[in-house]
């Protein structure tokens, strides 16, 4: 996709990759190296985006959410985290880690969920105003993503999800590597520590970070 082939110039990072893949416990573990970054997460990270985070993550509807509401959801939080605080921290020459992006309705709206994933992406990419961001995308298969969801306290409705969805889930995000650039692989199924190892060592490459 032409579009999605831009350079990396601005240091914009995120960390991609299912629920519980480890993907908050190695930004922890990066702290150190990233003091003076400014981190958001998705869904939320905004006033706005926090109050669309409580209803599309709540697990008692008492009836299903339709995939393209929670894609429509998740957009509008997406737009005015990139408006109110993406663009502007790194205009102001900052630099920004985001806990998922839009590759995370490609994956869970799109590939869990069956949402047309040219529409997504066509929408996404206006939301995201042509932020291209160096990705690490944490990759672990689904029977351990089911063993360490058994760990969470904090499940949402697609943690309650079956295997088969999850497996949907991953085979999506394969997909939009082989198509999205600055798009890295981590191993999620090492130790922490190698995790972050490995971040790290992207980072490094990138010139982001120095260790
Ligand atoms: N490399 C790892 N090996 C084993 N367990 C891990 C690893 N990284 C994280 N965990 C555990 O898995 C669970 C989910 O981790 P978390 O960082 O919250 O994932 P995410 O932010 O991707 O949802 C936590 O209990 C965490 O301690
Ligand atoms: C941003 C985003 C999240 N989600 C889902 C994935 C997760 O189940 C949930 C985010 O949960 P959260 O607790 O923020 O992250 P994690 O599970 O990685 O610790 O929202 C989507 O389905 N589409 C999206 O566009």
């Amino acid at each position: 996709m032409a579009t999605m082939k831009s350079e990396l110039v601005r240091p914009f990072v995120v960390v991609e990759g299912m629920s519980s893949s480890g993907k908050s416990t190695a930004v922890r573990g990066m702290d150190k190296y990233l003091v003076d970054w400014v981190k958001v997460r998705e869904p939320g990270g905004t006033e706005f985006g926090d109050l669309i985070r409580t209803v599309v993550q709540q697990t008692e509807f008492g009836h299903p959410v339709d995939p393209l509401a929670a894609f429509l959801g998740y957009s509008a939080s997406r737009a005015q985290l990139v408006s109110e605080v993406i663009l502007p921290e790194l205009v102001d020459g900052k630099s920004v880690i985001s806990d998922r992006w839009w590759y995370s309705s490609y994956a869970y709206q799109g590939g869990g969920e069956g949402l047309d994933r040219g529409f997504i992406r066509t929408v996404s990419l206006k939301v995201t105003r042509g932020l291209v961001p160096l990705t690490l995308f944490f990759d672990l298969v689904p029977e351990v993503v089911l063993e360490r969801r058994g760990a969470k306290d904090d499940l949402d409705r697609y943690d309650l999800q079956a295997i088969d969805f999850f497996a949907r889930v991953r085979q999506a995000y394969l997909e939009l590597g082989e198509q999205v650039d600055h798009w890295r692989v981590i191993d999620a199924s090492q130790s922490r520590d190698k995790v972050v190892q490995d971040c790290l060592e992207v980072l490094c490459e990138y010139g982001l970070v120095r260790i």
